[in-house]
């Protein structure tokens, strides 16, 4: 199998060295704004078969690709390919909050009489939530939780000082359509919960920059005619960027390979 994986940042990096030299998948492409050293040296390390390229060519054809680059590679790379019949795989859920995102999506999937794959990325239970939608689900609410760092560059800067925070403080309550709309690099996992359970409009979302945590902690609570279910995760931030979760890169590697392999799990 031959993939295109948009974004060679923390996890389009990382991604690349897990899959090296892996016998059922070989990365043909790695799209970037900006072909930059760190791109050359990523490739040369981990890729060197791969071409780093702005966009597809009309003549290249993955098997699939693989976003992991940021929520404007949807609308860039994910509809184009899709509406040509590639599949994809998307970490940058938040990117279906957008006003007739979710919709365009589905429209170039069909079109190109293909799938798109929405990761689980940095959150467990998706499984469990999206099966527990079809008994109904009366609430589900999603706390999110990183350290103080993780959110600078985003609008929690405008409501405290992240620099001198002593306790957790709730930067956002809201939506879940929202949050991913405010926070586009850290209120993906409320957009995937959303979409797998109640939608982005009747999730409720609470962000904290949180002094008190090293780790991504993310919790989710549900109740429905299934029973009910509450799950914490606690993440490792990647080191070359703390606002995301390791978890997230085994999730696009787990999806990939279950691409190439002949049982999925
Ligand atoms: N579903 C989930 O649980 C999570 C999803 N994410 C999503 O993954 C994205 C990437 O995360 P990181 O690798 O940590 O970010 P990063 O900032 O380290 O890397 C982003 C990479 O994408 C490239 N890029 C940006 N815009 C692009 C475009 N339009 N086309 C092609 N390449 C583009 C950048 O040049 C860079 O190489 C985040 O922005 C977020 O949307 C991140 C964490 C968790
Ligand atoms: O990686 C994480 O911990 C989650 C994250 O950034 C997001 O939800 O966008």
């Amino acid at each position: 199998m031959k993939i295109a994986v948009i974004g060679c940042g923390a996890i389009g990096a990382s991604v690349l060295e897990l899959l090296k030299g892996h016998a059922a998948v070989q990365v043909g492409w790695v799209l970037v704004p900006e072909v930059t050293d760190a791109v050359r040296a990523t490739l040369a390390l981990h890729a060197p078969q791969a071409r780093a390229v702005p966009a597809l060519a009309a003549e290249d054809r993955p098997d699939l690709i693989v976003e992991c680059a940021g929520h404007a590679a949807i609308e860039e790379h994910v509809l184009p390919a899709l509406r040509r019949g590639i599949p994809a795989v998307v970490a940058s859920i938040g990117a279906l909050s957008a006003p007739g995102m979710a919709e365009a999506v589905q429209a170039a999937a069909e079109a190109g009489g293909t799938q798109v794959q929405l990761l689980s990325g940095a959150i467990g239970g998706v499984d469990a939530l999206a099966a527990a939608r079809i008994g109904g689900l009366d609430e589900v609410v999603y706390t999110g939780r990183k350290p103080p760092l993780a959110w600078t560059g985003t609008p929690a800067e405008q409501r405290c000082d992240l620099a001198s925070l002593q306790e957790a403080f709730c930067i956002f309550e809201g939506s879940a359509r929202e949050a991913a709309q405010l926070y586009p690099k850290n209120a993906n996992v409320a957009a995937t919960l959303s979409l797998a359970g109640m939608g982005l409009d009747r999730t409720t979302v609470r962000l904290y920059a949180d002094p008190g945590v090293d780790e991504n902690v993310h919790h989710v609570a549900a109740r429905g005619a299934f029973g009910s279910m509450e799950l914490t995760m606690r993440g490792k931030p990647l080191e070359a960027n703390p606002k995301t979760s390791a978890l997230t890169v085994y999730s696009v590697v787990r999806a990939v390979l279950n691409q190439a392999t002949a049982i999925a799990i």
